[in-house]
């Protein structure tokens, strides 16, 4: 059967992805560069608009990383202002479970799913360092290997909150002069190991019931607790092969939680370059790469896996003699660079040296290259196939310029992918549920008693 393509659009991020010195290039906190983003994928009928969180500024060798875009303002005050602006686009906030509290970010989530007309979306991160906790009064309190525990219950005591109140709970009944219908609103009481709490929650239940929930681990736990309780995975596997080994290893843990594979829909991260021909495709891909990966974030991906100052080091020559610093990490709330160091030393230096390549362009080679890179055919092409050989179930687009990054694509692809059938020709629901084909969550069930 011909699956149907989902696609969400990513705000640019924090990251070298984002090429903010390009002249075409907007801010990064204007309400108006969130608009454009936001109305482009709402015109090419996306599924939803995704924004990330870092809850503290990255630093390096003690000072803040400012080759990157630095700072961005809160995810839910900016949907909110968004859900004004867009009338079916999902919109979707990260919001951390380990320096949150279930009945603010409950309350929170509820009153954006109000506001949007059911179009609100979670993605449940579990930061992992003591260095975020740091900005928080409680510091790093949570061991790594309890983040995925308090997760888990953080999310049942948000779901527990939203189900307190019945969809029909408001009466607004002049005659018996009652706004609530009776029993309409029941307490809740949740007791376990990381929450205890009990009263009455404040705002009605949402036009979706629960908010779409969104996971983006990738550990064995991230994967477990996908399978358990989230309706959508963020992935990082955006290459067929390594794509369709997560998708299936994803999609078989749903049966021990009584779900069917449907129910959890599987998008990486991806990016894309298009030109006229294939060749004028490839040659703007190389440039916009050079352009992310200039001499000193060259110098910096290599010190983050290093663990070493490698600033006397020529980015335009050939990589570190020095052995790398496995007990130092240099480089501070950046994810990607805490697993495996010592391994990927060993990788890059072999790469390196089969190549002849520098330090500048082995990082521009293993740092995330562009993932569909050609004509509008060629891509739309690819994009279908990817999600039709199950590596996928569609696609997060990170772009790489703020706020035109997804115009091209809106405009030449998606009414490719329209054209053969794979995407939607319009919206046919209002909500984000809707959209992603997913049944109204009522009920809590098998995650909350397992
Ligand atoms: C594609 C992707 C996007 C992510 N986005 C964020 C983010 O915006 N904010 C954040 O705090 N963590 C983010 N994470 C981190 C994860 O939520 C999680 O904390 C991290 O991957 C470690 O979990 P794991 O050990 O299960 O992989 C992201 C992870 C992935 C794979």
């Amino acid at each position: 059967m011909t699956k149907q393509i989902h696609l969400a659009a990513h705000f640019p991020g924090v990251n070298n992805t984002t090429v903010w010195s390009d002249p075409a290039s907007g801010s990064q906190i204007d309400f108006d560069s969130f608009r454009h983003l936001a109305q482009t994928a709402e015109r090419g009928k996306f599924d939803f608009f995704f924004l990330a969180e870092g809850l503290r500024l990255r630093e390096a060798k003690g000072r803040i990383h400012d080759l990157d875009v630095v700072g961005r303002p809160e995810s839910l005050t900016v949907l909110s202002a968004l859900a004004a602006v867009t009338t079916h686009l999902g919109l979707a906030a990260t919001v951390n479970s380990t320096f949150n509290e279930p009945y603010e970010v409950a309350r929170r989530l509820a009153t954006l799913d109000h506001l949007s007309g059911g179009r609100a979306a979670w993605n449940v991160v579990t930061s992992f360092d003591a260095f975020t906790g740091e900005n928080f009064r409680r510091g790093g309190f949570l061991a790594e290997a309890d983040r995925y525990t308090r997760a888990k219950e953080f999310l049942q005591t948000a779901r527990e909150l939203w189900d307190s109140w019945a969809a029909d709970a408001v009466a607004a009944d002049p005659e018996s002069g009652r706004f609530l219908r009776p029993g309409g609103v029941a307490p809740f009481r949740h007791q376990g190991r990381h929450f205890d709490i009990s009263g009455l929650f404040n705002v009605p239940r949402g036009p979706q019931g629960h908010p779409v929930i969104i996971q983006a681990g990738d550990s064995d736990e991230g994967r477990e607790f996908a399978a358990s309780s989230a309706d959508v995975i963020f992935s990082r596997h955006s290459k067929l092969e390594e794509g369709r080994a997560f998708y299936r290893d994803v999609k078989r843990r749903l049966a021990a939680y009584g779900r069917r594979p449907e129910e959890l829909k599987i998008l990486p991260a991806v990016t894309y370059v298009l030109g006229d021909t294939e060749a004028e495709a490839a040659e703007r891909a190389a440039e916009i790469r050079r352009a992310q990966v200039g001499p000193q974030t060259a110098l910096y991906f290599l010190e983050a896996v290093w663990g070493r100052d490698l600033s006397g080091y020529d980015p335009d020559g050939p990589l570190p003699d020095v052995e790398p610093n496995l007990d130092e990490g240099v480089s501070r709330g950046h994810a990607a660079f805490r697993r495996d160091r010592g391994e990927l030393v060993s990788k890059w230096r072999a790469l390196a040296e089969e190549k002849n390549l520098s330090i500048r362009e082995l990082a521009i080679e293993v740092s995330a290259p562009q993932t569909f890179i050609g004509t509008p055919r060629s891509v739309a092409d690819e994009i279908d196939h990817f999600v039709q050989a199950d590596a996928a179930d569609g696609f997060i687009f990170v772009p790489h310029l703020t706020p035109g990054g997804l115009d091209d694509l809106v405009d030449k692809v998606v009414p490719l992918l329209q054209e053969k059938g794979v995407f939607r020709a319009d919206y046919t629901g209002p909500t984000l549920r809707d959209h992603l084909r997913l049944a109204p969550r009522t009920q809590n069930r098998t995650e909350e008693t397992s």
